[in-house]
This record gives structure tokens, sequence and C-alpha cells, in this order.
């Protein structure tokens, strides 16, 4: 018996092996090379349990090349650990081929079955949403007005909330958690972008957080560990997934209907507004632009109520809550982004750990970059420039090194270190190897940040590289892609540039950043699909001396 079972182990070993080694040597359908040995049904998970994963495909991509295929459980992945060939997946016809997104089965719970924006597979329910989302919600012209309301207001209350720890104090330096702070902001600026909750409570609205906001947190606070746990369940086989052994698929199912319970709640509330509202000619005059995500998605729904279901609705605006599995970014991605420049700001000399290596990242000057950036806001001390305003267009050149610091960080820790994975719908061809239809495309940003044949002294953090004084920066954007490129290249670019650049710049101009002493910032990365610092920040804040009187107003 004993026997006879190793047998069929050995043979169904052999197969699979030989199989594998066919279809790479293959001529004219030759795979791209990869680490030998592959698991039976499982494929190369052992050879991926290093964290972060991003680091250990880096590893991988020296030993094999800048593109190289494994196989994780049933599925063909092949990841691009260059720019030349990022380039190629994601500019020529290629991107169209692969503009698919993979379909992970704990996807299908939080991207309403596969139909929110990053989820969805290419096609023209994709191209629909899409379009919605770049010319109605995340526009230029929209982007500046959520500039001036949403980033600005939260911003503000932030800032009050800092200003007060410190007052609370007898030194008058707070020991904050720069984690938390920037995670409610986001979940303020979220749900005043998307339903404007705060407004229309009038009296009050400038309480932290609305109910919705809290609520909203609450959930995503409780789907995000989920996530991960649920990422495992999409390498079981279908039978386990099915049985929910530990009860994630239960717990997922459960959180996310209170999500979407949420959002059509806001949607109701949103529609009886309006029709209680004596809007008739007023109603006309008002911009669509004027109007929150939800109000600009019932404009639409009025003249296509087939096409903007509620559903629809639900499912677009909620891309801005956390990623569906299998896809990257939101506002989490920029919290953490805004958390990843304090902690850069207040390290000197920052030292960083990646795995076993510690390294001096000899960024003392970082911190001196408090003070070009409060100069360059020009007038320091007045109530104006405290404020959390976005600076004018023609006043974002004015901060130049605030740019550079924003880059910098994109460029060594960017939030989606290998993007959100993209699949092949058709067989394809890449650097001359075969790629079937249905492999998962990875590109590992972060290893193409750091690539030395690109940039000078990669691991260096140097904002000047950006080009301060000069138009250089151009160029250098050009060989980084933190928000992806091609078709799928993310649509709230923009938007987080502009609340990254607002909310970096008010907490630089309003308070002196310190670290706590005898604590070494620790960059450590979490190992995730967002990119974030695995020991939140803890930091010291005192109002700067011109600020004072300001801030002691707000
Ligand atoms: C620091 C902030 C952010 C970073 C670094 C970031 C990065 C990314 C990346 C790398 C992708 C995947 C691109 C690809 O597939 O190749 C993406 C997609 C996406 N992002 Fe962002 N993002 C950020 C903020 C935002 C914000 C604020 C929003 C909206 C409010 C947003 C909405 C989206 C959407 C909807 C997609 C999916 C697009 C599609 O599949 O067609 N992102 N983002």
């Amino acid at each position: 018996m004993v026997m006879s079972n190793l047998m069929l182990v050995l043979t169904v070993f052999m197969v699979s092996a030989t199989y594998l080694l066919m279809r790479r040597m293959r001529g004219k359908n030759r795979l791209p090379p990869g680490p030998g040995f592959a698991l039976p049904l499982a494929g190369h998970p052992h050879l991926l349990r290093e964290k972060p994963l991003h680091v250990t495909l880096a590893g991988l991509a020296a030993r094999h090349g800048p593109v190289l295929s494994l196989r994780l459980g049933r599925r063909d992945a092949v990841v691009v650990t260059s720019l030349r060939l990022a380039k190629e997946c994601f500019s020529s016809d290629l991107d169209v081929a692969f503009a698919n997104r993979p379909r992970f089965p704990s996807a299908r719970e939080v991207s309403f079955g596969y139909t929110g924006l990053p989820a969805a597979s290419y096609g023209p329910h994709w191209r629909a949403m899409r379009r919605i989302a770049t010319v109605h919600l995340l526009s230029a012209r929209r982007v500046d007005l959520m500039s001036d309301a949403a980033i600005a207001d939260e911003t503000r209350v932030m800032v009050r909330r800092l200003a007060r720890a410190a007052a609370a104090v007898s030194s008058g330096v707070a020991k904050v958690e720069l984690k938390r702070n920037l995670f409610e902001l986001s979940h303020g600026v979220l749900m005043e972008s998307i339903a404007g909750t705060k407004g229309k409570r009038g009296a009050g609205s400038d309480a932290d957080m609305s109910e919705e906001a809290h609520e909203f947190k609450k959930v995503v606070d409780e789907i995000m560990p989920l996530l991960g746990m649920a990422n495992l369940h999409d390498h079981l086989p279908a039978p386990l997934r099915w049985l929910d052994l530990g009860g994630v698929r239960r717990r997922l199912t459960e959180l996310v209907n209170r999500r979407n319970a949420l959002m059509h709640g806001l949607i109701d509330a949103e529609r009886e507004r309006r029709r209680q509202e004596d809007h008739a000619a007023d109603e006309e005059e008002l911009l669509p632009e004027s109007k929150s995500m939800i109000g600009v998605m019932l404009l639409l729904q009025e003249s296509d109520p087939q096409q903007y279901t509620d559903t629809f609705i639900a499912a677009l605006v909620t891309v801005s809550a956390p990623p569906p599995t299998g896809s990257s970014c939101t506002f989490t991605a920029k919290r953490m982004h805004i958390s990843t420049f304090s902690a850069l700001l207040c390290e000197e000399p920052l030292r960083r750990r990646h795995g076993d290596h510690v390294g001096d990242h000899g960024m003392g000057h970082v911190a001196a970059a408090q003070p070009p950036v409060r100069a360059a806001e020009g007038a320091r001390g007045s109530e104006r420039a405290c404020w959390p305003r976005p600076p004018p267009e023609q006043g974002r050149p004015h901060l130049p090194y605030l740019r550079c610091i924003i880059s910098e960080t994109l460029r060594l820790y960017p939030a989606a270190p290998l993007l959100a994975p993209h699949e092949s719908s058709s067989d394809c061809s890449l650097h001359g190897y075969h790629v079937p239809a249905g492999t998962m495309l990875l590109a590992n940003a972060y290893a193409i940040h750091r690539d030395p044949s690109v940039w000078d002294d990669p691991e260096e953090f140097r904002p000047e590289r950006f080009g301060v004084n000069s138009a250089d920066g151009q160029g250098q954007q050009g060989m980084m892609l933190p928000f992806g490129m091609g078709r799928r290249r993310c649509p709230g670019e923009s938007l987080a540039l502009r609340t990254m650049g607002l909310v970096l710049g008010t907490l630089i101009q309003c308070f002196d950043w310190s670290r706590v002493a005898g604590d070494e910032v620790d960059m450590t990365q979490a190992s995730a699909k967002i990119l974030y610092k695995a020991v939140p920040l803890v930091a010291l804040c005192k109002p700067h001396d011109n600020m004072r009187a300001v801030l002691h107003k707000i």
C-alpha cells in the first residue's frame, strides 16, 4: 500500500516536471527563464517565503534576468524587473494584451463581483467606469475643488488636533502617532469627497469625523487584516476554500455587506436630499463639479438610469476604499506615504532595515528640508501661509523642494511596489519569449526604481536628483512608475500628489518634527501589496515658533 502511494506521488511528480520542462523548452513557445524546480500543483511558493515579496522577486530577477516566469498554484506568472521591459508591457500593443486583472476569489467579495474599477476586466464596463472616474470624479477641475474643500478642511482638523495635543503638555512638545492621524485624515477626505457627510449636517460639521466616516473607518479597519488572510484562501483548492475553515470568507462577507449598506445608505440620503431641496432653479446653476462624487453620479443616473444603477455608483465610488485583493492602491497608500515622508523628515541620519541588512541611509540632509520648504512658502508666519490651503496653481513651482521630496520618496518607497497584477487576455510575445493567455504579469517597480544602470547611487535618498532648480525633473519622472503605466495607470494620481503636497507642506510649515530621543526611525517594510512601515512612526511635534499665534486660533 505504502509502496503504491509512493509510486503514485512519484509518477505525478515526474509527469508535472516533464510537462513544465517541455513547455519551457518548446521552440518559439519558449517561456521566460525562471527557477527550475516547481512543486507539482503548488508551483514556486517555496521560493517566495522570504518577505517582503518585492525584495524576494528582485533577488530572483538578479539570478534569472529581468523577465522571469514563475508558477503560483495553478497560475503562470511573469515578473518584469527593468524599465525598458515595463515600458514594452504598458506602452505598446502589449498594453491591451495585459490590460486584464487576474480574478482572485477573495477579490470577488470586496469588488462587487469584479465590477469595481480596479478589479474589472478590460472591456466596455471597465471603459465606462474609467471614463467617469477620469472625466467626472478625478478630473483636474475636481481635484482643485477637493483641495479647496475636503482636503483643506481635513488637514485643518488634523493640524488643530496636533496643536491641541502640544498645548496640553507642559513642554509644548507632543508625542504623536502619525499613522493614526493620517489614517483619520484620509478617511475624512474620502467621506467628504464621496458624500460630503460633514457639510450636510451643518452645525457641528467641524467635528473631527462624521458618523459615516467613523463607521467606514471601522469597517475598513476590520477588512484590512482579513484581506491578508484571504490571500491564502486564493491559493487553496476550491473545495477547501468552500469549507472556509478559518471563517475568513464568512467574516469578509459580513463586513463587505456592512460597507455596501453604508454606501447604499449614502446614495439614498443624497437622493432624498435632492428630492426635498427646493432645487428647481438653483440646481441647474450648480456645476456638477461642485457636488460630492455621489451627487455627480446621481445627476448622471437621471440621464441614463439603466447604465448608472445604484450598484454601479457604489462600485465606482468605493474604489477609494481598501483595495480588492490583487489591486493595490488607495488613500491607504497615500496615507502610508505621508507617513513615510514624515519618517524621513524626522530622522537624521536615517537608518534603514531591509531584512537582515541594517544600513545608514545617509539622509541627514532630509531633516534640512524643513527650512527650505518653509522658506519657499514665502509669507511665513501669516495666517494664509499656515492655513492648509492648496498653493494656487501658479504657486506650486515655488515649492520645488517639496515636489522633489515627494518624487524621491515615491522612487525609493513606491506605495504599490509590484503595481497591481495584470493578466494577459491572449497569447503574446514579450522580449522574444512566449507568454500564454491567462498569465499574471507583475512589474517590480521597487526594483526598477533602484536599478543602478538607471539611477546614480540608487539607494541614496537624494531629492535634488529631481531637479530643484530646473526642469530636469521631467526626465527623471519618466524613469519611474509609482502610479503604473498605460491603460490601467492610476487615475487618482493628481489627487494623490495634491493631497501629499498639501498635507506634508502643512506639517512642515506648522510644526517642528523630531524623533523621540533614543529611538531610531525603523523603516522596516511590512510585507504587503501596499508598501508601508512595519513599525508606526511616533514623533515629537512642536508648533513652529512663528505659527503659535495662528495655531492657537484654529
Ligand atoms: C500615493 C498614492 C497612490 C499610489 C502610489 C497609487 C498607485 C497605483 C498603482 C500602482 C495602480 C496600478 C496601476 C497598474 O495597474 O499598472 C493604481 C491603480 C488605481 N488607483 Fe491608485 N494610487 C494612489 C492613489 C489613488 C487615489 C487617491 C485614487 C482614487 C481616489 C486611486 C485610484 C486608483 C484606481 C481606481 C486604480 C485602478 C485603475 C484601473 O484598474 O483601471 N489611487 N494606483
